[in-house]
Formats: structure tokens, C-alpha cells, sequence
């Protein structure tokens, strides 16, 4: 690979910056510097990667749209949230909306779309038969984290894309090996590309989002004017539309049976709790705001409820998730800094931004929003880092909220799709599943952990998937660089052996170098991040996490709603302060105070919580594992 191209010059400072932790990091790596100094050296390596890893999906910038050509017709979405995510950027409206195209981390060139020989070696069964089967009884728990963690993710990631799959044309037909079995034909849609705009499209083709890539909620919202509108309830309240039974209020569903919210593909018992939650935080707000400003119509409601809601859920996420997932002092510091800039949350809550643009003083949320001279979308590489079916468990240990007598343990696969709300029918109600997920284990990110029933998916749609399969075929169907490749476009150092790779492991290294023929440069990104020695307190691989590191700021920078208007003005001084003084604790004590009594020592909702006495009776490995 030649010497990779910027896309922007960081300034002189910056690059003082960048040098001085290059020259650092080659005695002591940032993961070792004491707190505050890896913090700093985070910062700059973003900066550094913000040059090399922005690439639009799209040949030219126009494609963006312009004022001219995508005019704003109701003034309403200066200040409000379009389904659609048009207007986002008044200057370039069509910037993440719904159907454009997901970007790269890495230049187009790099992204090549495979030949058929690329496609299929090594055998994507294979892999997924060698390096993702959870062997019987082999579930390796995440013992660090809780099972809301996994749910959570899915969730979010419901919010921020999706591809488009080709229905109509002829599916790959995934070579099975000798021996291998499988019902009939392993056969898969393929990804649809867009329509070629540029020449440089037929190589790289363009994979469009269906969902708009903005932090907006979309997974409850619907990702078009016309899919919220369905979602409202009739009354001018603002709220949006639940159904009622006595186990409390729930998802509606449509007359076939599907749950009505904003994305409800890949649905079970995980997504069920979140949307309901998550829907009756809005309606919540629309309660706060009706009595604040009671001459309010439906649409203003409506409107600012789900600017605080989305607003919440990306705060959650940036402070809250994230650092249980990546358990390390400096990414505690660094992800809080993300939100309430390095001064700390206690100052910023008191006397509001003391820097007024500097993201790394005061924050990303109010520092002026910066697209770094790409337009914003989200990436192939940023889809393929979030490829974290590992985490489902086998089965869910379903207890009573309050005590934590033990009732059942269930098979995840039965809990999916239509059955997603078995443990409500059978008298379970949401607060003893968000008691249950709090105190169960999810799976660990590492290989041979994918849940079986994932690797036997039928789904509604009448598609029978190995998504370990699926999973590696996506990758290299859509470009995504292998291993080595996608390691040294990052800037870090590439193994030269499997062993190398493996951190020693030699079994591994032995099984990865038969599979892959001795080419370590074939190794499959997924399959390399599962393999190599994880950073400690990390629950994914540093490869993943250099792809955060750019991506998980760039969501917040770009967005108008955060990083530009974020005022009274916008959001209200109830809307704001709802967003600074809320956590996910108090998200999930609000609607079920049962939970009150668990969650009372908890720090962080997405860690294992503390059990009730009758709970810790319960033996299996769902919530009794050895900690890690
Ligand atoms: C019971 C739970 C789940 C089911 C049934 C499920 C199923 C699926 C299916 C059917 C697909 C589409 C496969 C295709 O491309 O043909 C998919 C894609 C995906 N899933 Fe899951 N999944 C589940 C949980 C999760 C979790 C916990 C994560 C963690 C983040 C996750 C992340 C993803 C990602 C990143 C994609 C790619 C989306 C895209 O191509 O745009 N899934 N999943």
C-alpha cells in the first residue's frame, strides 16, 4: 500500500500533537499512560484518524443536495427532527437522510467490490463452522457486562442503519464444502447496490442506508415522515401510540402480528423492553412538556420530546454504554469528555460550556458542528466493527424483580420474532425482564461464541441464515478490507504470523493458518478481531475500537441537533436539563420503581447488577460464571 492520502491538514498544534504521541507511543502504548495523558493521546489519534479514515460513499459532494434543489417546505424542521433526516445540514439537506449511501473509513480504491474467487475463499462456512460455533455447553459469558448491554446495541444500531437487501435478482449461492450440511442450497440475497452515479461506482459500488444514519431515534421514530406520522397517536398529545394490557403498556402490533415502531426487524424479547422503554420515555416527556407549556400543539410536543429522547439516548450511549463495554480508566475519561468536555460533568451541569467550541475543554454537544470536509454518513467498516452477534447468550434466566426467586430459564431462540413476548403471556412483567437482563451475562466478543440458533436463523421474511456465514460473506461482498489490511489503513501495526496474531495462542494460530492457507493477509477483519489478545477491561478487539474512536465522535460532531443548536432555545430548559440529569438508571426507575431498590449501589446500568438474595440460588451459567 502506498502512502495513504489526507483528506484534511490538521493544524500546527494538532500535528505538533499527533508526532509527539507517535514518538510515545513507541516506547509505551496509550492504553498504559497514566489517565489523564492517555486521554490526551486519544484526542490526537482521533485528529490523526479524522485525516486518514473519512471517505463519502459518493464520487461527488453534490449528491448531498443543496437548498436549491431539496428546499425546506415547512419551516417546522429549523427546530424539529425530519424522519426522513433531511435538513439535518441546512446546507446540504439530503446529508444522512434515509436511502443514502453508507461512506468508508478507508479510500474507495481500497474498497473494491470482490471477484468470485475473493468472495468465496476460504469458505465463509468453513469459518463460520471453525471459528464462530459455540461448541455444546461452551457459552463463554462477558461477565463484565449485563445482558441489557447486548440488547442495548442492537438497539442503537436499529437506529443507525441498515442495507438495502436485492430481492429480485439471483441470491449467491454459497458454495457448500464436501461433508458440510445444510437444508438444501445455501443461498443469500445480495446486498443491492445503488444505481451507478460515477465510473468509479462500478468497482466500488454504493450500499444505501435505509435508516437515516443521525442519532435520532429512527428504531421508534421510523426513518420517514410518514412512518412517525403512523406511529402518533390521534391526539394532539404528542405521544406516541402504545397498547395496554395488565402486564402495563406495550409495542402495538399490526394485523400480521408485527410490533408497530420505527424498525422491527430481527425482533425478541431484548428489543421488545427497549422500545417500550424508550417509547414511554417520549411519552413521559410529552406529560413534562404539555404541563410546561400546556398552549403547545401535538406537533411542538412531539417535536421536542424527540429531540430530548434521542438527545438521551446518545448521551447514554457515549457515557454510559460505552465505557462498560470498554472498561478502561482512560476510556472513562475520554468518553465522558466526548459529552461533558474535560472540565467534568459536575462543572458543565453548573455553569454550562466555559469553552465555547472546544470539544476536548467542554464537550462535543454545543461546539459548533464540523464535518471534516466529508460529508457525513455512516461507514461499511463502522457496520462490520458492530457485527457483535457473540454477545446472545444460548438461554435467558428469567426472576422475579423484587425478590429474585428464580422462574425459568429459556432458550433465546424461543424468545424471538413473534415470540418475543412469551415471558409477558406467561405473567413475567417488565420489570422482572429488565431485573433478569440486569443480573444475566452476555456472550463474550472473542471466537467460537455465536449462539447456534444464529447459525440456523429461519426469519419471518422466509430466509434460512448461518449468520456466521452471513457475517463473513457481508464483509467481503461490500468491500470491507481483511485484516491486515484494514489494521494498517488504521495506522497500526500488522502481524506478520498467525501466532504474531493470535498474541501467542498457538492452537488458534494453527487452525487460522490452515483455514486461510498460510496468507495471514486473507484473514477475514471479523475473524482477525475475534482472534487477536484484547486490551485489558476491553470487551472487543482494538481494531474495532480505532473504527469508535473516529466514528463515535463524527455521529455527535455532525449532527445540528447536538453539536450545533444545543440551547434552551432548542431543546427548552426542561428538554436540556432532562438530558444532563437523566441515566439510564433513572430511565428504567422511572417507568418500573421496582427497580429502585436493585439499582440503588448500581454505577452503571450495563454492568452486572446486584442480586436479590433468592437469585443468587440460581446455579447456571446465565448468572453464576467465574469473573474475568
Ligand atoms: C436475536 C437477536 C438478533 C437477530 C435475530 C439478528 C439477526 C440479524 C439478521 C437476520 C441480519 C441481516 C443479515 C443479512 O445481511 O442478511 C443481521 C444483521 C446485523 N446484525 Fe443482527 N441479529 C440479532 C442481534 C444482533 C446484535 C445483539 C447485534 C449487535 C450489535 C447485531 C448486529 C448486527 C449488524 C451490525 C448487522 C448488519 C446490518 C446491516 O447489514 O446493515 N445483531 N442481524
Amino acid at each position: 500500500m502506498g502512502e495513504q492520502k489526507k483528506t484534511f491538514q490538521p493544524s500546527f498544534f494538532e500535528r505538533i500533537g499527533i508526532s509527539t504521541f507517535h514518538l510515545i507511543n513507541r516506547v509505551v502504548p496509550w492504553f498504559k499512560l497514566p489517565t489523564f495523558l492517555g486521554a490526551i493521546n486519544l484526542a490526537f489519534l482521533r485528529i490523526e484518524l479524522r485525516g486518514y479514515n473519512l471517505h463519502d460513499g459518493y464520487a461527488s459532494a453534490s449528491e448531498q443536495g443543496s437548498p436549491g434543489d431539496t428546499p425546506m417546505m415547512d419551516e417546522r424542521f429549523q427546530t424539529a427532527r425530519n424522519s426522513d433526516g433531511q435538513f439535518n445540514s441546512l446546507e446540504q439537506p439530503r446529508m444522512g437522510c434515509t436511502g443514502m449511501r453508507f461512506g468508508r473509513n478507508f479510500p474507495r480504491e481500497h474498497c473494491q467490490k470482490p471477484t468470485e474467487e475473493e468472495l468465496w475463499f476460504p469458505n465463509p462456512r468453513i469459518i463460520s463452522e471453525k471459528f464462530m460455533a459455540r461448541k455444546e455447553g461452551g457459552f463463554i459469558p462477558a461477565t463484565t457486562l449485563n445482558l441489557l448491554a447486548a440488547a442495548w446495541i442492537q438497539f442503537q444500531t436499529h437506529d443507525w442503519f441498515n442495507h438495502e437487501l436485492d430481492h429480485e435478482n439471483e441470491p449467491h449461492d454459497i458454495p457448500l464444502p464436501p461433508g458440510h450440511s445444510w437444508q438444501g442450497k445455501m443461498t443469500l440475497p445480495k446486498t443491492k447496490p445503488d444505481e451507478i452515479l460515477d465510473p468509479s461506482d462500478v468497482k466500488c459500488p454504493g450500499y444505501k442506508n435505509v435508516n437515516t444514519a443521525w442519532w435520532d431515534g429512527s428504531q421508534i421514530y421510523g426513518s420517514t415522515e410518514e412512518a412517525t406520522r403512523a406511529l402518533r397517536t390521534s391526539r394532539p398529545d404528542g405521544k406516541l401510540e402504545l397498547a395496554e394490557n395488565r402486564t402495563g403498556a406495550f409495542i402495538p402490533r399490526d394485523k400480521d402480528g408485527n410490533p408497530r415502531t420505527g424498525f422491527s426487524d430481527n425482533w425478541w424479547v431484548g428489543m421488545e423492553m427497549l422500545h417500550t422503554l424508550f417509547a414511554l420515555e417520549h411519552n413521559a416527556l410529552c406529560d413534562m412538556f404539555q404541563k410546561a407549556y400546556p398552549k403547545w400543539t401535538g406537533d411542538q410536543i412531539f417535536d421536542k420530546a424527540r429531540l430530548v429522547n434521542s438527545a438521551l439516548m446518545a448521551k447514554i450511549h457515549t457515557v454510559e454504554w460505552t465505557p462498560a463495554i470498554l472498561a478502561h480508566p482512560i476510556l472513562e475519561l475520554g468518553m465522558n469528555a466526548n459529552w461533558w468536555g474535560l472540565v467534568g460533568e459536575k462543572l458543565t451541569k453548573m455553569l454550562g460550556r466555559i469553552s465555547k467550541n472546544s470539544e476536548i475543554i467542554s464537550g462535543i454537544p454545543g461546539s459548533g458542528v464540523d464535518h471534516d470536509e466529508i460529508p457525513f454518513s455512516l461507514t461499511e467498516e463502522f457496520i462490520s466493527v458492530y457485527r457483535m452477534h457473540s454477545l446472545l447468550p444460548d438461554n435467558i434466566a428469567f426472576f422475579e424483580a423484587t425478590h429474585g426467586k428464580h422462574y425459568t430459564t429459556t432458550p433465546l431462540a424461543d424468545l424471538t420474532f413473534q415470540n418475543a413476548q412469551k415471558p409477558l403471556e406467561s405473567g413475567i412483567s417488565f420489570g422482572d425482564l429488565f431485573y433478569s437482563f440486569g443480573i444475566n451475562y452476555p456472550g463474550a466478543i472473542t471466537n467460537n461464541n455465536y449462539p447456534n440458533f444464529l447459525r440456523d436463523l429461519h426469519t419471518p421474511d422466509g430466509l434460512h441464515r448461518d449468520m456466521g456465514t452471513v457475517d463473513i460473506v457481508r464483509d467481503r461482498e461490500r468491500g470491507v478490507p481483511r485484516y491486515c489490511a484494514f489494521r494498517r489503513m488504521l495506522r497500526l501495526s500488522v502481524p506478520k504470523t498467525f501466532e504474531e496474531l493470535t498474541g501467542g495462542k498457538k492452537e488458534l494460530a494453527e487452525q487460522l493458518s490452515e483455514v486461510y492457507s498460510g496468507n495471514i493477509e486473507l484473514v477475514d477483519a471479523l475473524v482477525g478481531s475475534h482472534s487477536e489478545p484484547v486490551i485489558p477491561g476491553f470487551g472487543f478487539s482494538e481494531t474495532a475500537f480505532r473504527i469508535f474512536i473516529v466514528m463515535a465522535s463524527r455521529r455527535l460532531k455532525s449532527d445540528r441537533f447536538i453539536a450545533g443548536q444545543w440551547n434552551a432555545e432548542m431543546y427548552t430548559k426542561e428538554g436540556l436539563h432532562w438530558v444532563q440529569h437523566t441515566t439510564m438508571k433513572d430511565v428504567l426507575i422511572r417507568h418500573f420503581p421496582e427497580l429502585e431498590d436493585t439499582l440503588k449501589n448500581s454505577q452503571n446500568a450495563f454492568a452486572p447488577w446486584e442480586m436479590k438474595p433468592d437469585s443468587k440460588n440460581y446455579q447456571g451459567i446465565e448468572t453464576n460464571a467465574k469473573k474475568t
